[in-house]
């Protein structure tokens, strides 16, 4: 029997009368919280759960109770269905919550604490004080997730994006989906150097996560690991845009080319983002250089040369005449497969986590789209056993994957449609929105935009800057940092912005 069960049957038949004492129904719903917060995330776990109390256990309803009524019909009707899955986590038993509204004046209790009216528990008021109840149990500090360091890459002086050292060679699954990619990025590893004859350029493009930016890291590790001093340069288009601009304005765009004559090897991830007309000509005439000078270029993007408009025609027949390859879907061979390898990173570092064979053939079954998915759920599931210290069953994956599927699959927003839901819900503009306009019924609308456009959509901040009137980056990072300051001041702004995301979701 599970833990969990086991203590529900005790808890049942414990003679406790109509039901378990408040207290340990409040300390086993901190585990509940727990898991809604894994799930959900902190912003939605913040915004509707921080003020729940669980009030009582009788064997069938959990009864659970918020200080706000709008605040109650919320969850009612948006996370009923995770409180149930996450509670029968913790009571097995459960048929139903409850949700009630906690009277202004009532006293909530936190596990340890008495009610005042409540004679036979008043003699437990001499109990220390319980944490917050908003406080999650503290994950042991040598289970927190670690910190990976991180490594720029330089050359001549650029410095490039960082690169992930969980991305290499030996953490890359092999299949039929990605193999001629694969085979492409360790023959280049292997050659750059070596003056052989190879695929240059290399250009790999897939939908996404499917592993581009992992085999980009892992050739640039690869290339340092056999050669230390080798000048191998990672950048993601968008740093390479960010530090021609820089340039620019130092007015200093010659030694920015200079800085790439010395190098042995070029990555560029994500070429889809290169923009701006400038940046597009630097771009073509560094790969011209390079390509010409015999250095290796090696290019990742979501799109395949010729179906990237913003390429001139001499620039899309450069970059196909070396190896294009794309990489597939992972098939369910290589989804147990990456899900093994992760599983096994994580019991590396705390071999008291695992998985089931049932578990893990869910996972793979479920989580049909990317590699992203299934990290992203063993993630989950150890964070849940890091919380829980509870044994991963079937329906605790269940509950989390159905919730990462959902969260994966939302609507596809676009900074069109926050404008128009922000121009609808303040009632001002598009075209103040995007004017120059400082005036703070315009200032406060646009921030509040730009905010929702870094978390609902992948843009990058300079591409958020341009959608929203031509703006430069930093001015979208003051309004991100703005409002994430005014939501820790202003609970209603959480609301808020939870009621423009549910506009946004519809
Ligand atoms: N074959 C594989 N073996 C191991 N891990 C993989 C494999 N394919 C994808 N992954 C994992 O999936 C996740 C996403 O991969 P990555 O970031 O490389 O995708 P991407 O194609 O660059 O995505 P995007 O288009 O969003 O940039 C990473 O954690 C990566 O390690």
């Amino acid at each position: 029997m599970q833990a969990a069960q086991k203590a529900e049957s005790q808890d049942v038949g414990s003679g406790q009368g109509a039901g378990t004492p408040t207290s340990a129904v409040e300390g086993r719903g901190q585990k509940v919280r727990a898991m809604l917060k894994v799930q959900l995330g902190d912003e939605v776990y913040s915004s509707w759960f921080k003020s729940l109390e669980f009030e009582s256990f009788d064997g069938r309803i959990v009864k659970v109770s918020v200080p706000v009524k709008f605040v109650r019909n919320w969850i009612q009707e948006h996370y009923s269905d995770h409180l149930l899955h996450c509670s029968r986590i913790e009571f097995a038993t459960v048929e139903r919550v409850e949700v009630v509204w906690r009277q202004p004046g009532a006293v909530a209790q936190r596990p340890g604490e008495a009610r005042p009216q409540d004679a036979n528990t008043a003699a437990t008021a001499a109990t220390p004080p319980p944490a917050s109840h908003t406080d999650l149990p503290q994950r042991p500090a040598a289970l927190r997730a670690p910190v990976l360091p991180v490594q720029r890459t330089s050359a001549g002086g650029l410095e490039g994006s960082p690169l992930d050292p969980r991305y290499t060679f030996d953490s890359f699954v092999v299949g039929a989906s990605n193999r001629m990619a694969h085979a492409g990025a360790t023959q280049v590893a292997e050659t750059v150097l070596s003056g052989a004859p190879g695929y240059n350029p290399l250009y790999i493009h897939s939908q996404v996560g499917l592993g581009k930016s992992h085999l980009l890291h892992a050739i640039a590790w690869e290339v340092k690991k056999r050669a230390p001093n080798a000048q191998v340069l990672y950048l993601t288009a968008e740093r390479f845009r960010y530090q021609f601009v820089e340039a620019l304005r130092s007015s200093d765009p010659l030694a920015f080319k200079e800085r790439f004559r010395n190098i042995n090897m070029l990555l560029i991830d994500d070429l889809e983002f290169l923009q701006g007309e400038r940046t597009e000509q630097e771009f073509d005439h560094i790969i011209n250089a390079l390509l010409d000078g015999g250095k290796q270029v090696v290019v990742a993007s979501a799109r395949a040369p010729n179906q990237i408009e913003r390429l001139n025609e001499r620039m899309r027949s450069r970059l196909q005449r070396g190896l294009v390859t794309e990489l597939q879907s992972l098939d369910h061979e290589l989804r147990l497969k990456v899900l093994d390898k992760r599983l096994a990173e994580k019991r590396a570092a705390d071999p008291s986590f695992s998985l089931s064979r049932d578990v893990v053939d869910l996972l793979a079954l479920r989580l049909t789209e990317n590699g992203r998915e299934l990290e992203g759920a063993v993630t989950r599931l150890y964070a849940t056993w890091q919380y829980m210290r509870t044994p991963i069953t079937l329906d605790i994956a269940e509950t989390v994957i159905r919730d990462l599927v959902q969260n994966l699959e939302p609507r596809r927003i676009k900074i069109e449609d926050i404008l128009r839901i922000i121009s609808r819900h303040y009632g001002v503009s598009k075209g103040d929105l995007l004017s120059q306009r400082r005036h703070r019924s315009v200032v406060w609308p646009r921030q509040i935009g730009m905010y929702l456009a870094k978390h609902l959509t992948a843009r990058s901040l300079p591409e958020i800057g341009r959608r929203f009137g031509g703006r430069d980056h930093t001015t979208v990072l003051h309004a991100i940092r703005k409002i994430e300051g005014e939501i820790s001041k202003n609970p209603n702004l959480g609301d808020e912005l939870e009621e423009l995301k549910r506009l946004l979701n519809h």
